[in-house]
């Protein structure tokens, strides 16, 4: 403290100097503040993601934070530790070590805060140099923005009306997205389900892909099929799978082309965009017919929504869809037929999904799912009987669902197969479920089809 700052700076410099000139080590130190923002920089932030993701575990002495809204503690090496991490064969040596200021001259009103700086410091042989600079620390950059996207706490959004948007950031609420549905515990036939799931991968890894050929950075589903059948289930499992937010669009309070831009706008990367029952939305086809429609769909038509067919087509791959990255968008409806063709063609809707009715694949996995069975003596009538009827995954569930804590898989699969008799006994296919009595063909698409792998690809 005695010594003069000028003294000292010249005093670190020379140190430096001779340092540099023996030791065969080069350093890169990663600061904990950004300077030019309050706040904690991003590149120390994604560090300590990727440490904390990889080999911070190794170190002895352990920091855990808890964020508001986590569910669990989070864990990071402590200051002054050291860890080794090997990349292609190189060391790469991280320490964590902190900076305390010689004097506090501020007394904050929050005792826990500190002027302290903590940094990363990356210590490599010189011979590793071109490594570390081309591809350590892009390796560094992406597993930790990686590992950030895989922690944080998700969303699920849905736009408020116009008149309660306020400040720039306001079309949206958004509550904690916590939907327990996996690709595990979804029903459905497993190649069309390791179809998708192959389809999602090529798509999250598929950045550089997307630059390369020139499109923007995000891919459309189409899910169809009877109420009941794990439209929105799929929905959530494709979240969890991605570790993205949910942004459920209301078709019906977005009023003009110019709400449904600026709604588009305030979305973030790494998101799903839902509109659901994309065909009761709102009347972009102008092909249904009238005569069948409920009071509410009649008065949704009546509201003289100014969202248009070209404003939706827009919204999904217009010039605006460019703007960010990484955006699935989804629509589901029970009904593909009525949708306008432009709407869901190949590059809007990139995979057509028949969500169909329980076949015994789907079955299985419910049975395990809910009982915890994988082989019983009913299986085998029960694949008959769903050879023969239609019943939705939902009923499925339902009747499976065990009543007490004690599961008794025989009396809750007796009682599954004594609804499918009473089902096959009324004739019933299903369409009972079908509330469009007015349509006007209805193909045999959206009945019995055990091979729910079938699309408009023919996959
Ligand atoms: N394929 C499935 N796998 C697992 N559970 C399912 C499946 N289909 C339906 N279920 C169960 O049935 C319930 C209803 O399913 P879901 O809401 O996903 O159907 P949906 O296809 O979206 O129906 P709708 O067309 O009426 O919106 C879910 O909560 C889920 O428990
Ligand atoms: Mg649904």
């Amino acid at each position: 403290q005695c010594i003069p700052s000028m003294l000292k700076e010249y005093l670190d410099t020379l140190t430096t100097r001779i340092v540099d000139a023996i030791s065969p080590y080069d350093t890169i130190t990663i600061d904990e503040k950004d300077p030019d923002f309050f706040g904690r920089s991003e590149a120390y932030l994604t560090t300590e993601a990727y440490l904390s993701a990889t080999c911070a575990s190794r170190a002895r002495s352990l920091r855990a934070t808890l964020d508001i809204d986590d569910d669990r503690m989070s864990l990071s090496m402590d200051d002054y530790e050291a860890v080794v991490d090997e990349f292609h064969g190189a060391n790469m040596c991280w320490n964590k070590s902190k900076v305390v200021p010689r004097a506090t001259t501020i007394i904050t009103e929050h005792p826990g805060r500190t002027d302290e700086r903590r940094m990363y410091r990356l210590t490599f042989h010189h011979r590793h140099r071109v490594l570390v600079e081309d591809s350590y620390l892009p390796h560094v950059l992406a597993e930790g923005r990686e590992a950030m996207a895989r922690n944080r706490q998700r969303s699920l959004y849905t736009n408020k009306p116009k008149d309660d948007w306020s400040g720039d950031y306001d079309a949206w609420s958004s509550v904690k997205f916590e939907h327990p549905s996996t690709f595990a515990t979804l029903a459905m036939d497993p190649g069309r389900k390791q179809q998708i799931l192959d389809d999602l991968e090529m798509f999250h890894d598929g950045k550089d892909f997307y630059a390369s050929v020139g499109k923007a950075w995000k891919r459309g589903y189409l899910l169809f099929g009877p109420p009941g059948t794990g439209k929105s289930t799929m929905i959530a499992a494709i979240a969890n799978f991605l570790h993205y937010d949910v942004y459920d669009l209301e078709l019906t309070a977005v009023k003009s082309n110019s709400e449904l831009r600026r709604l588009f706008i305030d979305t973030k990367d790494k998101s799903i965009i839902v509109i659901e029952d994309i065909d009761c939305s709102i009347d972009l086809t102008g092909k249904r017919k009238k005569k069948g429609k409920t009071k509410q769909k009649k008065k949704d038509d009546d509201n003289e929504s100014k969202v248009t067919l070209s404003g939706v087509l827009n919204f999904i791959d217009g010039l605006w869809s460019g703007c960010g990255g990484e955006r699935v968008i989804v629509f589901t409806t029970n009904h593909k037929e009525n949708l306008d063709p432009a709407l869901i063609r190949r590059g809007r809707m990139d995979m057509h999904i028949e969500m169909s009715y329980c076949c015994f694949e789907s079955f299985k996995v419910l049975a395990n799912n809910y009982l915890g069975v994988t082989d019983h003596s009913l299986f085998t009538e029960i694949q008959k009987l769903l050879g023969e009827v239609n019943m939705s995954p939902a009923d499925v569930a339902e009747n499976l669902m065990p009543r007490s804590k004690k599961k008794d898989a025989d009396a809750y699969l007796g009682r599954l197969v004594t609804a499918l008799k009473e089902k096959a006994v009324a004739g019933d296919k299903g369409e009972e479920e079908d509330d469009s009595s007015d349509e006007d063909e209805e193909e045999e698409g959206s009945k019995k089809n055990d091979n729910t792998d079938k699309d408009d690809d023919g996959k």
